[in-house]
């Protein structure tokens, strides 16, 4: 499958986004706020088919924030997505569909067969059952198929969600941390898997504190901090969903 052509990546502090964009994701001065924190503001960067960017940032800098963002699941505090040069409105209609979100949880039915959940998303991201064979390889998931995925170790788990990005193409994937629980032999595997995405012309936006092997721009979101925090908030009052 191939999505386009392999284009460039610049993270860049101005630019000019419009429907004429180049750029297929592109976000101009994003704040984001969680609570009553403004995690990040005036972030803006643009992403081209065939390009990876890695989120850099410490603990609590707002990388899984900016990855909710983008897949659709939190508004942006200020700020404009464009998705082929095409204004995302707030409820992220437009660009969710394009994407695969794999977050910290595994998004899988405990009590369900490996194939069972995935055969779930297959159907619910459009598609085809065809790929489950192909994603249980490409995972080296065959073995374990049958198994509950509450049975499975950590890091089975893991590629079991990890599987969800093949059962149904779509460009761009957003990562968060995705190496977590993976030995050496399943980074390795990933960092393959996502080698063929933008090899095809996908995307990814990857948020993650492991070096990944592949190439992709940087964008450390400290340098989007707001430079006046309010830091002193009780994080229970904060809390939002
Ligand atoms: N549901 C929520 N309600 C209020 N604040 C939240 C919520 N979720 C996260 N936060 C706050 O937002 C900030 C950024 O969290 P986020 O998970 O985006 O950081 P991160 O850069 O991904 O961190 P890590 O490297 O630890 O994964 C943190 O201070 C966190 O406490």
């Amino acid at each position: 499958m191939a999505y386009g052509a392999a284009m460039m990546l610049h993270p860049t502090k101005h630019p000019t986004p419009s429907p004429e964009a180049r750029a297929t994701l592109n976000a101009q001065a994003l704040a984001c706020r969680r609570g009553q924190r403004l995690l990040f503001a005036g972030l803006d960067f643009s992403l081209e088919r065939g390009r990876i960017l890695i989120l850099r940032g410490p603990n609590g800098s707002g990388k899984t924030s900016l990855l909710r963002l983008l897949a659709g699941l939190s508004r942006p505090e200020a700020g404009q997505l464009f998705w082929c040069g095409m204004a995302v409105p707030p409820s992220g209609a437009g660009l969710s569909e394009q994407v695969h979100y794999v977050g910290h949880s595994s998004g899988m039915k405990a009590a369900f067969s490996v194939t069972d959940n995935l055969r779930f998303w297959a159907r619910y991201l459009g598609g085809a059952e065809d790929r489950l064979e192909a994603s249980l390889e490409a995972l080296d998931l065959e073995a374990l198929a049958h198994l509950p995925v509450g049975a499975l170790s950590a890091g089975q788990q893991r590629r079991v969600s990890l599987a969800r990005l093949l059962v149904a193409p779509r460009p761009l994937w957003l990562l968060d941390e995705p190496t977590v629980a993976l030995d050496s032999d399943n980074q390795h595997r990933l960092t393959g898997l996502i080698q063929t995405h933008v090899q095809n012309g996908g995307m990814a936006v990857i948020a993650t504190h492991t070096p990944l092997g592949v190439d992709g721009a940087s964008l450390d979101l400290r340098d989007f901090q707001p430079e006046a925090q309010h830091m002193a908030h009780d994080p229970l009052l904060a809390f939002e969903d």
